[in-house]
């Protein structure tokens, strides 16, 4: 994969397609160095740094990185401190501060806050595993905000963020450009770069996927062939747009899970022209080509994979972010929902809109579950009632609806806020006491 072309467009929200490609985008024709990354003076007198996604070393096929050419080197800033605006970050789940459950566990709609509140501030760590000294784990954070970040920027010096936004679109202004994204896409923002959440459409509520280690990567396809799920095609990665200011910034940096504050007098968002390959992108869920059995079975959800994040053993994320898209099913003499299940991974689900497939009641959009390792789990009562008594016509399932899952190797730990929270449904275990016991050893 690798493609290369200099995108000089002007328009705010135009992207270069592609996945992992080495891109290269200028603000102001000229603004890339020709055939070098560092000459004596870079053109239009900007300053070159470089922004490492992996370490200098690894193989070509996986290294990552970006040449950034602007107006300041990010490095001119006042220390940081510690920074004391939201205590509901989290990066390590030792037992101290972490609440350790194997039950099912759902959550009703997350409450978006009355008050103004940006993204910075209403991010809320949900569970996650390890920690981010040792680049091993992963978080789940819940965000919702009211109010744009006012001359603010966020960076994880932790991991990798994969943000779903589930209410009100998120205008994500980068250092490699901005990305408009509404709900139904997802972003992704890679350790170390900076951004900064404005709100177009109000009050916005979502889900972030913090990998410690690793990048995501589109899943192999195997039999499938060249084609299929998510396309490569359909990644979009913005262009270059930069602001040269001299008013006072903030940046936030989410470090060994904790927040760090700095001050500066110019936007951290002056860089001109880039290229590289480790840069932002968006996807939108709608271009996912949908693969599934045509004949009998549940096929595994692994089929809806999206985006891996791969750990050291061969086919055993650190976490796969999986959809449940609308689709035909046409399966015969088969439990069409998904089944009962023990996993020997962990299965965090959230609903972007509509209603989940196996779950009829409660699992809301903008709520979310957890199924740890080896908690059974599976389609409430009412899901079971009606896949083993309905007519398995071929139909359409899941219309309207966009469910997803982050499925991993890792056992999660929850948050004291998560498992404080209201907003916990303590019922949920009666959406399974119904099920019917149809066993009769007399009848085949
Ligand atoms: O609903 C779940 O918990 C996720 C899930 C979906 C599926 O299609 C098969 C198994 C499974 O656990
Ligand atoms: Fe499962």
């Amino acid at each position: 994969m690798s493609h290369q072309a200099v995108d000089q467009q002007k328009d705010p929200y135009s992207y270069q397609s592609g996945f992992g490609n080495h891109f290269s985008s200028e603000a102001l024709a000229g603004a890339l160095p020709a055939g070098q990354n560092t000459p004596q003076i870079c053109p239009y007198g900007l300053y070159a740094e470089q922004l490492s996604g992996t370490a200098f070393t690894v193989a070509r096929s996986g290294n990552q990185r970006a040449w950034m050419y602007r107006v300041r080197p990010s490095v001119m800033h006042m220390p940081f401190e510690p920074y004391q605006g939201n205590p509901y970050v989290i990066g390590a789940f030792d037992s101290r501060d972490a609440d350790t459950t194997c039950t099912q566990i759902r959550w009703l709609p997350f409450e978006i806050p009355q008050d103004k509140i940006d993204f910075v501030d209403g991010l809320r760590t949900l569970g996650g595993a390890g920690d981010p000294t040792v680049r091993n784990g992963l978080a789940i954070h819940m965000f919702a905000a009211t109010a744009t970040m006012d001359k603010r920027a966020f960076c994880s010096a932790d991991g990798d963020l994969l943000i779903v936004p589930q209410q009100g679109r998120l205008d994500i202004k980068t250092e490699f450009g901005p990305i408009m994204v509404a709900p139904n896409e997802i972003a992704v923002i890679q350790r170390g770069m900076r951004f900064s959440v404005s709100l177009p459409d109000g009050p916005i509520r979502g889900y972030v996927l913090e990998v410690y280690d690793g990048h995501f990567e589109l899943p192999d396809l195997g039999p499938i062939g060249a084609n299929g799920l998510a396309n490569p095609r359909d990644f979009q990665t913005p262009v270059a747009q930069y602001e040269n200011t001299s008013d006072h910034w903030t940046v936030v940096q989410k470090f060994q899970g904790a927040l760090f504050s700095a001050s500066q007098d110019h936007s951290p968002f002056d860089v001109v022209a880039w290229h590289g390959n480790y840069a932002p992108y968006k996807y939108n869920l709608a271009h996912f080509n949908v693969i599934n059995s045509v004949s009998f079975d549940h096929v595994d959800p692994s089929i809806f994979t999206v985006l891996t994040c791969k750990s050291a053993h061969p086919g055993t994320a650190v976490a796969d972010f999986v959809i449940f898209p609308p689709r035909f099913e046409v399966q015969m003499n088969t439990f069409r929902p998904p089944y009962f299940h023990r996993n020997c991974m962990s299965e965090f689900m959230g609903l972007i809109h509509g209603s989940y497939e196996a779950k009829q009641g409660r699992f809301l959009p903008g709520g979310a579950s957890l199924h740890s390792m080896m908690t059974p789990h599976g389609p409430d009562s009412a899901t079971v009632k009606s896949a083993t008594t309905r007519e398995l016509l071929p139909g359409r399932v899941a219309d309207g609806t966009q469910a997803f899952m982050f499925e991993s190797m890792f056992q999660l730990r929850l948050t004291q806020w998560a498992a404080d929270v209201q907003i916990q449904d303590r019922e949920y275990y009666k959406a399974w006491q119904d099920i019917p016991v149809t066993f009769n050893p007399d009848k085949i």
